[in-house]
């Protein structure tokens, strides 16, 4: 076996079949169930779009209906959850809190175990339910406020951000949020829905899976980024100062976060929907500034190396401008993404096989004590 036999990352290697998206570099397109996510970002809602990604079909009206009236019922916070929130120091990250959140809820739930595709279903609806009041209710208690209840007359998105700050936004802002959340929900075998798919494979459960995907996309060369990319703008500081600190940052060998992406090498698909959002929330907060940094990094990457930036790079910003937190970005991520774990999980499950690849071995030829 040469280096070469040796796909490092498993970058270029396709490891199974996947119904649930097509990401293609070459046309930079990516398609949910079939559908150019461009289309369902500018039509549907989140709720809609989670009803594809795990029933193969956008719903009917009915169906819809049915669907929001389960998430609905179940986004108040759990008790046992809000219990094992409180105790963790205000010092963990709340990737670490969404994490072990998550944790508590499959550790609570009877039929953690229980395989089924209708169990399955509930324990995914659950979690795409749960998410929000423990993304919302962690950045509360960070800032001394207390938990607010969900509104059961609120769309997903609307109902996050009234959980989060205490009031529905203008309209211009919870469509933003919404594009964020479908822009999110899925991308084929990333790291996190393989992560999710390893577990699944040695038939573990849907929450430890789902813990595990939470563990893989807190990590800056994955979801992480999205923060990472706020932490940069905040070094950065305005856009005429931007150049220069690309200069100082490429010669100390750093990656510039939010840019970049191991399948798209033309540009992320889902960045102007985005960036789109972006300019939209910088119009209604009269915040043109956080634009022209991002455009001046933007350009100075493209003159210096022509990487360009993936969907963290104008997600960032568009959650800074929302009201988020920084060190809730990831974990908003979480709240989307949970869709597409959940999705791929049930179909490993259904077409499973123990996913093990093989290594060669370089150490020490044998030896003897
Ligand atoms: C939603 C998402 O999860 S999207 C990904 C979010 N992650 C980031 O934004 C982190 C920053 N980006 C990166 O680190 C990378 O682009 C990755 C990890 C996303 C993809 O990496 P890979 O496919 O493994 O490409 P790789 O890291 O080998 O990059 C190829 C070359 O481009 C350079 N490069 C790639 N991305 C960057 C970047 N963001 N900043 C600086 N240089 C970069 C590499 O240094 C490498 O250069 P070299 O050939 O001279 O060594
Ligand atoms: O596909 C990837 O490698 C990373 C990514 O963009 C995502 O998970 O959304």
């Amino acid at each position: 076996m040469t280096d070469t036999d040796i796909k490092k990352g498993l970058a270029g290697v396709v490891v199974d079949y996947t119904a649930v998206s097509k990401v293609n570099p070459e046309t930079n397109s990516l398609l949910y169930r079939g559908y150019p996510v461009q289309e369902l970002a500018a039509n549907c809602s989140f709720e809609q779009v989670a009803y594809l990604l795990w029933h193969g079909e956008l719903p009917t009206d009915a169906e819809l209906k049915e669907f929001e009236e389960i998430e609905r019922g179940q986004r108040a916070l759990d008790d046992s959850v809000k219990a094992v929130v409180d105790l963790l120091p205000m010092t963990a990250h709340p990737m670490d809190v969404l994490r072990t959140a998550v944790s508590a809820i499959g550790a609570t739930d009877p039929d953690a175990d229980v395989a089924t595709e209708e169990s399955s279903l509930n324990k995914a609806a659950r979690l795409y339910a749960q998410v929000p009041a423990i993304v919302a209710y962690d950045q509360r208690r960070r800032r001394g406020e207390d938990l607010i209840p969900p509104r059961d007359d609120l769309g997903y998105s609307a109902n996050f951000l009234y959980m989060t700050f205490g009031e529905v936004p203008a309209d211009a802002v919870v469509d933003a949020f919404n594009v964020s959340m479908i822009l999110y929900a899925e991308h084929s075998f990333n790291a996190s829905t393989f992560t999710a798919r390893v577990i699944t494979s040695t038939l573990g459960d849907l929450y430890s899976a789902v813990v595990g995907g939470i563990g893989a996309l807190k990590g800056a060369l994955h979801g992480g980024a999205n923060e990472a990319v706020m932490h940069t703008f905040d070094e950065i500081g305005t856009a005429d100062k931007a150049e220069a600190w690309l200069e100082e940052a490429l010669a100390s060998k750093r990656k510039i976060m939010g840019f970049g992406h191991r399948v798209y090498k033309n540009g992320d698909s889902r960045v102007p929907t985005m960036k789109t959002a972006l300019d939209t929330l910088a119009e209604y907060y009269d915040r043109h500034d956080m634009v022209e940094l991002y455009d001046a990094l933007n350009d100075a990457m493209t003159s210096r190396k022509n990487i360009k930036p993936n969907l963290d790079y104008p997600s960032g910003p568009a959650y800074h401008l929302m009201g988020f937190d920084t060190l809730t970005f990831t974990p908003l991520f979480v709240a989307a993404r949970v869709v597409g774990w959940t999705a791929h999980i049930m179909e490993q499950a259904a077409s499973n096989a123990l996913i093990r690849p093989l290594s060669e071995y370089n150490g020490p030829d044998e030896r003897h004590l």
